[in-house]
């Protein structure tokens, strides 16, 4: 069904329903028809249209989707994140999502890696649950087509026997290129989303889907958290030209739907979200330090963030709570709105003591004390 508004309320466009309750919120958050300004209506016409972005409320979010501290809850319940990256080259990386989301709150968190990654990763913290069932094209390489395709549905199979214990599954983060890995990492993709896991894709995982943009398009369970050079591999493919920054946010708007609605959280000086539907941004002060690594702290945050925006939106479906003053209410966006907050809260945090040494480890370390002061524990 669509509606059309009245002349004198600004909104003159056909509207579908999702679209009617977002300009609804709008309405509301702007003060009512009453004292809206001309000014303001037309920021808020801009924005629908993708012309321009609304800052998202993000502390509320936060409040809203973060679970209760409650004693009855058993283990588990709090999210089971698994992280799907580490190979020869990067170990940080996968590290790096994987405690995030354990210092954020997920009860359990999993990676998969590569066998010579795993021994490393798991000396970095005994808190990690790592599988060393991954293989590069060089540790196979003298195994025939035969032994491969073998080789496959082992790695195959052995994913299964966990994937749906997963609340999310965090794609990428130091997963490298190797062509036989990724397409393993393809294959464990299909299964995900046949079994409607959530998936975070970043970093190499969002190389893969650049080249095979099928393992995502239409799924509206998939994030992908681009960052500059990302992001531009994504516009050339799915809309045929360059990044156009002037306009930002039609073009995040066009590029999801491009893909079947999928959320991307384009990474930059504001993280812009959109789902196909909506753009917001999250602009809150960060940190002027860009070492490497803070991506990968967000895509683990956004996967334990979306885990527990679909358990709230589960959980109150039959009962709206006092706490919900947010909008919107696709649990993708909400995860990526809490997870991009959280990390600049903590970046700003860190880089107050450690300034000019602040680490990607520093941050991390931040993440509670910032959640701390959004949502206290008790
Ligand atoms: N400790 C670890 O294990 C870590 C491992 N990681 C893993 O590495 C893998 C590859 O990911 P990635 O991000 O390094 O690759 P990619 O996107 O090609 O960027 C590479 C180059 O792009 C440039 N560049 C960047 N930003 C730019 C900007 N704003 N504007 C302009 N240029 C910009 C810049 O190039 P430069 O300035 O050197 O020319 C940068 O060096 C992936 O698996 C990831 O997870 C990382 O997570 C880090 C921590
Ligand atoms: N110019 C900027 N100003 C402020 N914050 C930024 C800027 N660029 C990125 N960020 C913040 O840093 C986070 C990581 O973004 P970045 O572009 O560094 O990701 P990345 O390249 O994937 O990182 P990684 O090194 O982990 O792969 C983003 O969520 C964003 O909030
Ligand atoms: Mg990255």
């Amino acid at each position: 069904m669509f509606v059309k508004y009245g002349m004198n309320s600004g909104f003159s466009s056909l509207a579908s329903p999702a679209v009617l309750r977002r300009q609804q919120f709008l309405i509301k958050s702007l003060g009512g028809y009453s004292d809206i300004t001309h000014q303001k209506r037309m920021e808020a016409v801009k924005c629908l249209s993708g012309g321009a972005s609304l800052e998202a409320d993000a502390e509320n979010v936060l409040r809203a989707i973060t679970p209760s501290l409650d004693p009855t809850r058993h283990k588990g319940q709090a999210g089971k994140i698994a992280v799907i990256g580490g190979c020869r080259e990067y170990t940080g990386a996968p590290y790096f999502a994987a405690i995030s989301a354990l210092k954020i709150g997920a009860d359990l968190s999993h990676v998969f890696c590569t066998e010579g990654a795993a021994t490393v990763i798991k000396s970095y913290s005994p808190e990690l649950i790592v599988h060393p069932i991954l293989q590069e094209s060089y540790s196979i390489s003298d195994v025939d087509d035969e032994g491969r395709r073998n080789i496959s549905k082992k790695i195959i199979s052995e994913f299964d026997k966990w994937m749906e214990r997963f609340d999310c599954l965090v794609i990428g983060p130091g997963l490298g290129r190797d062509p036989f890995l990724l397409e393993c990492v393809s294959k464990i993709m299909t299964h995900a989303r046949q079994s409607n896991v959530p998936m975070v894709v970043d970093g190499d995982g969002l190389f893969l889907v650049t080249n095979s943009v099928e393992l995502v398009s239409g799924y509206p369970l998939a994030v992908l958290t681009p960052n500059v050079n990302e992001y531009k591999r994504l516009v050339q493919k799915v809309l045929g030209c360059e990044v156009n920054d002037q306009e930002a946010h039609g073009e995040l708007l066009s590029l999801s739907k491009g893909m079947g609605c999928v959320t991307i959280l384009r990474k930059g000086k504001s993280d812009l979200i959109s789902d196909g539907e909506i753009v917001q941004s999250v602009g809150i002060y960060g940190s002027p330090r860009r070492c490497g690594g803070q991506g990968d702290i967000l895509s683990g945050s956004v996967g334990v963030f979306l885990s527990w925006a679909r358990q709230h939106i589960l959980a109150t479906e039959r009962k709206p709570t006092v706490r919900d003053h947010y909008s919107p209410t696709n649990p993708t966006v909400l995860g990526c709105i809490a997870g991009s907050a959280l990390l600049r809260k903590a970046a700003s945090l860190a880089f107050e003591h450690k300034k000019r040494s602040t680490l990607t480890t520093d941050i991390i370390e931040c993440l509670g004390q910032s959640l701390e002061a959004i949502c206290p524990a008790s």
